[in-house]
């Protein structure tokens, strides 16, 4: 272990942009290492003659949670690869610690443990969560009883043994936005944790309104191509070493490996995040003025997430891709597309996915980094013949500009801004609860 370890980053180091932090944040100690990329160390254990240290350093742990300085003793408690992300994510979301798991569920698991540990098992949540979220903590497997309720409701379903309020925005899968100083202020002395992983801290760092645990399925934007599994909860240093005492007695660890790559994904996440989010607010408005679909869904906030509901047959669309990858998950390079009533959601039962929005004709699209132009040739073809004409589309950039959705034009950096001079038609859903 680096003596940089468990040290609280937000004080660590002046602050800087989050472009900057994206490349330079968790690499702290690589100068005095004589290194340029981060190091990838896969010990499972560390040598240390010294028994009696190792007793007080592990008594030190199990007491406090806090990482002991000095070498790490075992990979279950400890791995500088994966606390050179953890760091880089803390600065990102301008949090003093983050604490990374085995996926976003593993991260999720450790929160809930944690405040159940205290006796706290009731749980606020507001729909809809992501699939195996809701059904996480509805389901009863840790123990939890769920009182599900809208952002306004939050205040009333509180009860003295409430440790925890869960919120999703934008939501998975209906981009659902929620007012999150407002609904940290209806929590009491309840925390509030917020899913990040659709807005990444690009877009939003909910701790900045008042969340007290930043969840993330690392899995999607973080790591961005598809290629690694993991979780993370950004948190202030008292609460991670709750979480980490939880992660070391279960064992939801990230791998090193896992570690490394989340880190070198985080370095482009800025970048990424704004030009696919710029090509799916293009699709979205393109979407919206499509007669074929009957409802888009695009975040305020913006992002590179896109939901729409068709007339037609959504499992047609699905068999219908050609350049789209037609797959669950989110946040890679390349496209994908799902219809969350059959995966990201199936394990929701029918009537609580209706009650959180969730209708059977709703796709969800995670939008990448491909042209444009292809990946609206591929969606028109997808979408099948237009209703009642037949006839198919050929929209290009002419043709969505001049139809003037009034939609509103991506600016680069996520945010959103009304097309003023163009005729206003169907725009994208934003509306928050
Ligand atoms: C296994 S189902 C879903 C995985 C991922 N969390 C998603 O929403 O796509």
């Amino acid at each position: 272990m680096t003596q940089l370890e468990g040290m609280d980053v937000s004080s660590a180091t002046p602050h800087r942009s989050p472009d900057t932090e994206a490349v330079h944040a968790g690499r702290e100690d690589l100068a005095a290492l004589g290194l340029h990329a981060a190091p990838l160390d896969l010990s499972t254990t560390y040598p240390s003659h010294d028994s009696r240290a190792e007793a007080a350093r592990l008594d030190e742990f199990a007491a406090t949670g806090a990482l002991p300085p000095g070498p790490p003793v075992y990979a279950r408690l400890d791995n500088p690869t994966v606390a050179r992300f953890e760091r880089a994510l803390a600065r990102l979301e301008g949090t003093g610690a983050a604490v990374a798991f085995a996926s976003g569920m593993a991260a999720l698991t450790a929160v809930v443990l944690a405040r159940a540990a205290r006796g706290l098992r009731h749980v606020v949540a507001v729909r809809p969560l992501y699939g195996c979220s809701d059904h996480l903590l509805g389901g009863g497997l840790l123990g939890t009883e769920v009182t599900w309720t809208d952002p306004a409701g939050i205040a009333a379903a509180l009860r003295p043994d409430t440790g925890l309020v869960v919120v999703e925005t934008p939501a998975n899968p209906t981009l659902a936005e929620i007012d999150l100083r407002a609904v940290a202020e209806s929590c009491g002395p309840a925390p509030l944790l917020a899913d990040n992983t659709f807005a990444t801290p690009v877009l939003q760092r909910p701790a900045e309104h008042g969340a007290r645990f930043v969840l993330h399925s690392a899995t999607k934007y973080l790591g961005g191509h598809g290629d690694v599994l993991g979780g993370v909860v950004a948190c202030d240093e008292e609460t991670a070493r709750e979480l980490r005492k939880v992660r070391f007695a279960t064992g939801g660890v990230l791998h090193p490996l896992a570690g490394y790559l989340l880190l070198r994904g985080l370095a482009t996440l800025p970048v990424r995040m704004r030009a696919q989010s710029a090509t799916a607010a293009e699709l979205a408005r393109r979407l919206a003025d499509d007669p074929r679909v009957a409802r888009v869904h695009y975040p305020r906030i913006g992002g590179a997430m896109v939901s729409f509901e068709v007339h037609g047959d959504p499992h047609e669309v699905i068999a219908g891709v050609r350049l789209i990858t037609p797959a669950v998950s989110l946040g890679s390079v390349d496209t994908l597309i799902q219809h969350p009533g059959s995966i990201s959601h199936r394990v929701v039962g029918p009537a609580d996915r209706r009650a959180g929005g969730i209708g059977e004709k709703l796709l969800r699209m995670s939008v990448g980094l491909e042209d444009a132009e292809d990946l609206w040739h591929d969606l028109d073809t997808a979408l099948g013949a237009r209703r009642g004409t037949g006839e198919r589309a050929s929209a290009g950039a002419g043709e969505a500009d001049s139809a003037g959705s009034g939609a509103g034009e991506a600016t680069g950096d996520g945010e959103l801004s009304a097309r003023s001079s163009a005729p206003r038609r169907r725009e994208p859903e934003r509306a928050g609860r």
